[in-house]
């Protein structure tokens, strides 16, 4: 069995794979042979047992450079190659001559960006990054990318209106991909990465992968991964069968590129923004906690004026990196999303406070309250700004989405509903039947936020039932949630918990912020 590609091996280092497990052979010529959208499974166990004994087999070893010539459909590579260099934060001045092209482009179609420079970064494994060329003050704006110069799901190709907004994003990528020299973008393009540089990205793991072998002792670790190349098939599929990607491996660069440098401008209507910047995707991320803030954001002030606008959140010197926080979740959510291990000083990948995700299956006709409940949850959810794909249940955020105040709180009650077959009772059942028609349980709609249910853990109000049936059947709340839910305790190691919890609990976040 060959040894994994050093990238991987650093990731699966850190995410603590099963002791004994290696990737499959074939390793990153097989990068190009991800997913077998052939047999693709529709369900998390059929993938996992499809993948197992799977192997690389099958299909003609294609070295990496031949990846990413496929990917790139031939396209010049401007992008300078990554540099093993150590940190180079006090340098100031002189962009990368790969770099240069770019920032010709740029300058040439409005951009605001005098202030800062694209070149290797210094994080380990950062490939380019931002950084600035003068000092700027907290809430100085950095730079200012006009929206005409985006790449829009908005604007995809009338094909795949169908689709949801990730693979939208990726048509409309293609589309520009196939025009050449004659897309407006051609040199934004031929900067973005290319497979090898992200073989760690799920769109590019080795066909055969067993993430139950990876990550046996991590069910939440696992669940991510397998929804992480389900996605993946499915979306590619999507775009092979609406005819908008002409290879599969063009399709899977192009949704990589969605899920690791595309942000959410906001919304038109129901439909959500997802768009390249181009300049802006090259900031890094750095994870919040610890003590760490990002040292600039992205924010969508500027938006009616026409344009994306980056500022500072803090003092940066010249020669600084610039850093955005893309968002906030397990560590393994960042790896199948953006291919790296995020690290935090002070808050290491083993942090026992990590956040972690609870599966709901909200569009699930099985529920109490049947077809009706669906919907009326859907719609309900959809108005809070959260947008459904057929293969996409909703995940919570935990605790930030469901404490008192938080987005999702009122749809995190439905979690603690038992389902017909985790033993609710009589009177559970015709409670949860009756909740979207009323709008919650002994509540009244109030908004958006409250759709679901009232805000806040109130007594005499709804109270949290047992655990329920996704995931959490037979656990005792942790302290925190006991907290919550039973108000005030005496003093004492439980109540201090909880305390530390809700302090360590970040405020909600601007979608904005985050690469969709
Ligand atoms: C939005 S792009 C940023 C620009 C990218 N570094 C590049 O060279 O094109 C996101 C990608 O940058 C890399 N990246 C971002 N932040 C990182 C970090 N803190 N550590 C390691 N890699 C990071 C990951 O490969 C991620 O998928």
């Amino acid at each position: 069995m060959l040894a994994a590609p050093a990238p991987v091996a650093r990731a699966m280092a850190v995410l603590q794979p099963a002791r004994g497990v290696t990737w499959p052979a074939g390793g990153l010529q097989a990068a190009t042979a991800t997913l077998a959208l052939d047999a693709a499974p529709s369900s998390a166990s059929a993938w996992a047992s499809a993948c197992e004994g799977a192997g690389p087999g099958g299909r003609g070893p294609l070295t990496a450079a031949a990846a990413a010539a496929a990917a790139a459909g031939g396209a010049a590579r401007a992008r300078p190659r990554r540099t093993r260099r150590g940190p180079r934060a006090a340098r100031v001045g002189g962009c990368e001559p790969g770099m240069q092209p770019l920032m010709e482009w740029v300058r040439q179609h409005g951009f605001e960006v005098d202030g800062l420079e694209p070149r290797a970064s210094g994080l380990e494994g950062g490939g380019n990054g931002v950084f600035a060329t003068r000092d700027f003050a907290e809430g100085e704006v950095i730079a200012r990318v006009p929206c005409s110069m985006t790449i829009s799901s908005l604007g995809a190709p009338e094909a795949a209106a169908g689709l949801p907004p990730w693979a939208q994003l990726a048509a409309a990528l293609l589309h520009e991909k196939r025009l050449g020299g004659a897309s407006r973008f051609a040199t934004y393009l031929a900067s973005l990465p290319q497979a090898q540089d992200m073989p760690t990205h799920p769109m590019f793991w080795p066909r055969g992968l067993r993430p139950d072998a990876l990550w046996p002792a991590s069910p939440q670790g696992l669940f991510t991964a397998r929804h992480a190349l389900m996605r993946g098939v499915a979306l590619t599929r999507a775009l092979l069968s609406a005819g908008l990607a002409e290879t599969e491996q063009e399709a899977r660069w192009a949704l990589a590129m969605v899920d690791s440098r595309s942000f959410c401008l906001g919304a038109m209507g129901e439909k959500p923004n997802l768009s390249f910047t181009p300049m802006l995707d090259f900031l890094n991320h750095e994870v919040e906690g610890g003590g760490m803030r990002p040292s600039c954001s992205m924010n969508d002030r500027s938006l009616q004026e026409g344009f994306v606008q980056l500022s500072a959140d803090r003092d940066l010197k010249a020669g600084e990196e610039l850093l955005i926080s893309y968002d906030y979740g397990p560590s393994m959510q960042i790896f199948t999303r953006y291919a790296f291990v995020q690290r935090a000083r002070g808050v290491d990948a083993t942090d026992r406070f990590e956040k972690c995700y609870l599966e709901a299956p909200v569009d699930d006709p099985g529920l109490p309250g049947g077809e009706a409940a669906r919907a009326a949850r859907v719609r309900a959810l959809k108005e809070v700004g959260w947008f459904r794909g057929a293969w996409r249940p909703l995940l919570l955020n935990l605790p930030d989405n469901v404490k008192a105040g938080g987005l999702l709180l009122p749809a995190a009650r439905l979690c603690v509903l038992r389902s017909p077959q985790g033993g609710g009772g009589p009177a559970r059942r015709r409670r949860a039947a009756r909740w979207p028609a009323g709008g919650g349980p002994g509540g009244r709609r109030r908004g958006p936020g409250a759709a679901l249910g009232r805000g806040g853990h109130q007594r005499g109000g709804h109270q949290p039932a047992a655990p329920g049936s996704w995931g959490l059947q037979g656990t005792r709340p942790p302290a925190w949630r006991r907290a919550a839910r039973d108000g005030p305790r005496p003093a004492g190691r439980g109540a201090r918990s909880a305390e530390r919890q809700s302090r360590a609990a970040p405020a909600a976040r601007p979608l904005l912020r985050r690469p969709c």
